[in-house]
């Protein structure tokens, strides 16, 4: 299994180029379920998740083309995959390819709303909390599908086709919206969400949607308005550029100091974010190119973060910003509001010597002058990153074993920051 090892201590200086946003390329890939037209999707990121995603859609049997410049290419911008779900010969999705991947669960949205039925395995994802989708068949069951739960497999039917009707969601569901967004568009009559979720992702996912001939007002907004239609075509659509990327690189400087351009980065996608890292003490500024992050001498400033729905500060980023607490002057407290489970990196922290005390869902996090490197594990994909932050800015070496949960979201990490001076590089065993 392959390991990060970091000398930590340098600065990063230079240019990180933003990739596709992963939690936007997914349920865009999975919007192609619901037409016989190609849906073609440009800045789609190289990762594990993605991959993962065009099996579980081949074995719908749809057909993905993937065309775009290679890493190492210059210019290189993603690729762009080519969705034909011309012929979908199975609406099962199997407990082997769905159990990896939380999103994958989502195919249900599509299939039952276009070939009338699915059977999908309840799902699997990172291991930060219990992850229910009881908000998701509710939004499917307004819609009039019926459900039943049977050998871990969710089946859904709807015979005569979705019918159109009131969405409220007790909680903002990401995963919810994405799920009622999708359904209804081909669901007869008019649907309205109420509650839903305003990330950039949903807006981003309808979007692509109107491209494709849907009838979708207010994404972005938390009262989602859709007039189903009878069929969908083909489009073309480019995946918005990541915030929890940018967010994560743009910690990283901060913790590390230096002068990095994030660029393609936008800022209103996580301007929540962005001021919690001026606040830190990082000066931020627009630019043409997209973001500029810069620490230069001064130290960081503890804050108070409580983790919220957009436009709150987001849960994905959440442990970043505790690995750059750790270095700050004085005690932050940071709030873990959206998922129970999301202190996994909490202990791994520690071993670089981190000083973070937990209680219920707030952790206080005692700033030291300089962490030191250390074996650590990467238990989930946020978590895992938030240890490389520790060891860019760590004195001496650091070893991140379980890599694959960096793979799922991270589009070539030690290639971006080695290229801003970080001393990072995977090791295949
Ligand atoms: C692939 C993707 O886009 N993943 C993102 C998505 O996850 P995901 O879509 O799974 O997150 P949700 O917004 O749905 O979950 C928010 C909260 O609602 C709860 N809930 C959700 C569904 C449900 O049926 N019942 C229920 O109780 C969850 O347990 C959680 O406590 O949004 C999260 C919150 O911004 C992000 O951290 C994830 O990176
Ligand atoms: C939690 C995440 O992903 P998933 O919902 O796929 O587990 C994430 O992107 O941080």
């Amino acid at each position: 299994m392959d390991r990060i090892r970091i000398i930590g201590g340098n600065a990063l200086n230079g240019t990180i180029p933003i990739s596709g946003a992963k939690n936007a390329a997914l349920p865009l890939m999975i919007a192609g379920l619901l037409t016989d037209e190609t849906l073609i999707l440009d800045n789609v990121p190289r990762l594990a998740d993605v991959a993962q995603l065009q099996r579980i859609l081949g074995n719908h049997g749809v057909d993905i083309m993937s065309a775009g410049k290679r890493p190492g290419d210059r210019e290189y911008q993603g690729q762009t995959l080519h969705i034909s779900a011309a012929d979908i010969f199975d609406t099962t999705a199997p407990y082997e390819l769905v159990s990896r991947m939380r999103a994958s669960f989502w195919v249900i949205a599509p299939l039952v709303a276009r070939m009338r039925e699915a059977k999908v395995s309840l799902p699997g994802g990172c291991a930060i909390g219990t992850r229910p989708v009881d908000l998701l068949i509710m939004a499917l069951e307004r819609l009039g599908a019926e459900i039943t739960i049977d050998g871990g497999y969710v089946i859904a039917r709807a015979p005569s086709g979705l019918k159109g009707g009131e969405i409220d969601f007790p909680k903002v569901t990401v995963s919810g919206t994405h799920v009622a967004l999708m359904a209804a568009t081909l669901a007869e009559g008019t649907t309205v969400i109420s509650n839903a979720a305003c990330e950039p992702e949903i807006r981003d996912v309808a979007d692509c949607l109107n491209k494709m001939g849907a009838r979708v007002t207010g994404a972005g907004t938390p009262r989602i308005t859709v007039q189903g239609v009878s069929k969908l075509h083909g489009a073309r659509h480019t995946v918005l550029p990541d915030r929890i990327e940018t967010g994560t690189y743009a910690m990283a400087v901060a913790m590390t100091g230096g002068d990095v351009q994030l660029s393609g980065a936008r800022p209103e996608l996580l301007q929540a974010a962005l001021d919690v890292l001026t606040e830190a003490g990082a000066v931020v500024t627009s630019t043409n190119e997209g973001i500029r992050v810069a620490r230069n001498g001064a130290g960081i400033n503890p804050v108070k973060v409580s983790t919220a729905p957009f436009p709150g500060f987001p849960t994905d980023l959440q442990a970043q910003l505790m690995a750059l607490m750790t270095c700050a002057k004085g005690a932050s407290h940071i709030t873990e509001t959206i998922f129970e489970n999301r202190f996994m990196h909490v202990q791994e922290l520690a071993r670089f010597g981190a000083r973070i005390a937990l209680d219920g869902e707030t952790a206080t996090v005692h700033g030291i002058g300089q962490l030191r490197g250390a074996p650590v594990m990467a238990t989930d994909l946020r978590a895992s990153v938030s240890l490389v932050i520790a060891g860019l800015a760590a004195e001496g070496e650091t070893m991140v074993n379980r890599v694959y949960h960096l793979d799922r979201g991270f589009e070539r990490l030690e290639e971006k920051l080695s290229a801003c001076g970080a001393r990072i590089e995977r090791i295949s065993d």
